[in-house]
């Protein structure tokens, strides 16, 4: 039996390309929010994954084995692994689609063990879409960006409103991303992303 989702991305998807004010290749991203357990930097022990765009167009991110991100001794854990290729993935469709999604399912396949230290190069690209969906998938790398694959993943990230942050999470999430923006980059709202799809 195969490991993997077959059919990727599925029938249903056209191709998609990034939004005309995607940002350009070599363009480093900001942080989404401060406070992000992915890429925040307020979270002491979190991910802190840095993302850029590539030549490409995919998304290129980066992502260093905290003593903190441990399941056995010196090796990362799983789950924080998926969790930086959500990340990883999010940012790929968030800055490259240039609007709010939320993921709605992640497949992610283990490949090598991550020993803690070692820097994982996550690349992310867009598969297709259909109507609110995006289907993105990523190889994570070990060391370099032609290092050997420990990890796979695939997932489906929806489009929503930004009332989905404020209804769901928190009433001031809309000032809380314009915070964080404030010192790298320009407020969500005024980036010319479509707000509610
Ligand atoms: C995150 C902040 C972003 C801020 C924006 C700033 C930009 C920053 C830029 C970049 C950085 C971003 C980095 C973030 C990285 C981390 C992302 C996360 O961790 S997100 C948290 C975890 N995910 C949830 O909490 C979702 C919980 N689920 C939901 O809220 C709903 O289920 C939702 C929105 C996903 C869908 O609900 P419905 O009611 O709106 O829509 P329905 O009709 O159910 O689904 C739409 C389509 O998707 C399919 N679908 C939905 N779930 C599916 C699934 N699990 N498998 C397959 N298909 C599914 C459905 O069948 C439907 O397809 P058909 O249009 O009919 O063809």
């Amino acid at each position: 039996m195969s490991s993997r989702t077959e059919n990727w991305p599925p029938a249903d998807a056209e191709p998609v390309s990034p939004h005309a004010d995607a940002p350009a290749p070599g363009t480093q991203l900001a942080e989404h929010y401060a406070e992000c357990f992915g890429c925040g930097h307020e979270v002491e022990s979190g991910l802190h994954l840095k993302s850029a765009v590539a030549n490409d167009m995919s998304v290129v991110s980066t992502f260093t084995v905290q003593k903190d991100h441990q399941g056995a001794p010196g090796l990362a854990h799983g789950g924080l692994l998926a969790c930086a290729f959500d990340e990883a993935l999010g940012s790929a469709v968030g800055n490259l689609l240039r609007r709010p999604a939320v993921t709605a399912r992640l497949e992610t396949d283990f490949v090598a063990p991550v020993p803690v230290g070692s820097t994982l190069h996550i690349a992310a690209k867009l598969d297709g879409g259909s109507g609110r969906k995006t289907y993105v998938s990523a190889e994570g790398r070990l060391d370099a960006a032609d290092g050997p694959v420990a990890l796979r993943a695939r997932a489906l990230f929806v489009t929503v409103g930004f009332e989905h942050f404020t209804t769901h999470g928190d009433p001031d999430a809309l000032d809380k991303f314009r915070e964080s923006e404030a010192t790298e980059t320009t407020a969500a709202e005024d980036r010319g992303w479509d707000v509610n799809p």
